[in-house]
């Protein structure tokens, strides 16, 4: 694989003069020029997920202008690196190898010429038996009963995903209920402590490293409040599983290696929730749903790994993302589910999306002179129409948007669906066609208006539409169209990376902050002034030293 810096190729030349032209395009325009353009520019992929991405600033031209970007950036061959175990995680010298723990069709899949497959599916298996005794009752607290409620305490791709899909697939759920306890700020363990029974509750400590200060520290604790009632170390064993790399740091927190779930370092934390780490998502939906879940995903990783490239979608939505983020010179997007249970889906992509392709750093090491990763943001509809929609309707800033919704709800309630729906359609309408100064004139006009008495106001109620939305109409959230939707975003987000000639599987951004943390911990166990930092660092500190109760 090459190191191409996407600028020097001859498609982003051309992208450039062709930019030149579009940057005046209309949506109108282009609506109106070509009656085929939703035909021409969407996608039914499976036959449950519409794709719709006739809404954007794009041409036919832009878009092979964009392919052409992705054959001189040598898609193809990553695509392939990936696939088959190449050790594409350079910096960690690790394979990227999430597509192995859904592979449903047990191609084997090697990593230092040994298939990987036996081990997934064996901790599948484990996962699945694991996931009935619960279930059953069968597992037993150290008083003998059965576990009500479950909860995963981990941070960052330990947490995010699981508690997304466990969210998501809420229609699912079977009898457990479910906590995930992330933040160290003790607040977060404090309050679902209150809830739960330690006599009927199973805590799943998720950590690929097993050394993560925030949920070590939360995982000591919950282990404490455990032993206050329990009183007997033995009781550990019946109440904590691990879902971990690292089974020497398991066994140190006392955790026995047979409750302990395993996955491997080819799995990158945000993309781990097909691994062990989604045992939560197992107890929290059944195995069967939490298996149609990978199946989905692997629908979609077969897509991504076939599918020429005109007719590939993670392709074509990462060839549009680019188009804005270096073109346009967008620096968001916004992912918007018109669903509820969807509610953390934007929250998960930022953290997949933001900590894969926030580098500033080429592959060759040098610092780019381009743009890397957009800022991903987003709430669930309808409430940020009511929150924020303003800005992008009217504001200063071009922000494309995803819009994700299902045509069928798990909750048919009188006309709240139809509703919910009419508001998904309209915004993506009002953001690309706008409204003219003509007709909002004619709108005064029709209410038997004199003109003169509305001239003042005209100019607040223009539209100029040409906002680029995506739109993503599932047929409904069920397991296997979530799996195959987080698989599109994550092949986008990897797309991305390759063309843009960054690293995606690495987060040394994370590092110094925890580093000077950890520096900063001692300094805070006394009263004594600090001096060793910056003036603001010191001031900051010896505030907090004289506030302290
Ligand atoms: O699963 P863990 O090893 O506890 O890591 C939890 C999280 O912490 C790190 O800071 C990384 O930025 C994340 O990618 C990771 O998901």
């Amino acid at each position: 694989m090459q190191n191409i810096n996407p600028t020097k190729t001859k498609a982003w030349q051309a992208l450039t003069t062709h930019f030149a032209t579009m940057k005046y395009a209309s949506l109108n325009e282009l609506f109106a020029n070509d009656s085929t353009r939703f035909q021409k520019f969407s996608k039914v992929f499976g036959e449950d997920i519409l794709i719709d991405y006739s809404k954007n600033l794009i041409n036919d031209e832009t878009l092979a202008l964009l392919l052409q970007l992705a054959q001189e950036t040598e898609l193809s061959t990553a695509i392939n690196a990936m696939f088959s175990g190449e050790k594409i995680n350079k910096t960690e010298d690790r394979s990227v190898l999430h597509v192995a723990l859904r592979n449903r069709s047990n191609r084997p899949v090697l990593v230092d010429s040994e298939d990987v497959m036996p081990q997934v599916n064996a901790v599948l298996a484990k996962m699945k038996a694991f996931t009935t005794r619960v279930l059953s009752g069968e597992w037993q607290g150290y008083t003998g009963k059965s576990i009500t409620d479950v909860v995963n305490i981990g941070i960052g791709g330990s947490d995010l995903g699981p508690l997304m899909v466990t969210e998501a697939l809420k229609p699912y759920k079977t009898p457990l209920s479910m906590h995930f306890v992330s933040n160290v700020d003790g607040t977060h363990i404090v309050e679902v402590l209150k809830q739960i029974n330690p006599e009927t509750t199973l805590f799943l400590v998720a950590s690929k490293t097993f050394t993560t200060q925030e949920t070590m520290t939360n995982a000591h604790s919950a282990r404490d409040w455990l032993l206050s009632f329990a009183k007997e170390e033995s009781a550990v064993a019946k109440h904590f599983v691990a879902l971990s790399t690292n089974s020497r740091e398991v066994s140190r927190f006392g955790i026995d290696t047979d409750n302990m779930f395993e996955f491997w370092d080819w799995v990158g934390g945000r993309y781990s929730l097909w691994s062990a780490i989604g045992l939560s998502i197992a107890l929290s939906i059944g195995f069967d749903n939490f298996e149609a879940l990978l199946q989905g995903a692997h629908d979609m990783d077969n897509h991504f790994k076939e599918t020429p490239f005109e007719e590939n979608l993670p392709v074509i939505l990462a060839l549009i993302g680019i188009w804005y983020n270096n073109f346009y010179g967008c620096e968001t997007e916004a992912i918007l589910p018109y669903d509820q249970y969807m509610h953390r889906f934007s929250a998960y992509f930022q953290q997949g999306n933001m900590e894969s392709n926030g580098k500033f750093v080429d592959r060759n090491g040098d610092e780019v002179d381009y743009q890397t990763g957009p800022i991903i943001w987003g709430e669930p509809g309808t409430n940020g129409q009511h929150a924020f929609y303003q800005l992008i309707h009217q504001g200063t800033k071009m922000i494309p948007c995803d819009f994700i919704a299902p045509a069928n709800s798990h909750n048919p309630l009188s006309t709240h669906h139809e509703k919910l729906l009419s508001n998904f359609f309209a915004q993506t309408e009002a953001l690309a066609f706008g409204k003219t100064k003509e007709q909002v004139e004619s709108e005064f006009l029709s209410l038997g208006k004199p003109i003169e008495d509305a001239a003042h106001i005209v100019p607040f109620k223009v539209f100029k539409g040409n906002r680029p939305t995506n739109s993503i109409l599932l047929k409904s959230v069920t397991p296997k169209s979530l799996g195959a939707l987080i698989a599109l975003y994550e092949h986008k987000i990897f797309t991305q990376g390759v063309i843009l000639n960054i690293f995606s599987f690495d987060q040394w951004g994370v590092e110094l902050g925890k580093q000077l943390a950890n520096k900063i911990l001692p300094e805070l166990a006394d009263d004594k002034e600090v001096v060793t930092h910056d003036v603001s660092t010191n001031g900051l500190i010896n505030c907090y030293k004289s506030w302290r109760l």
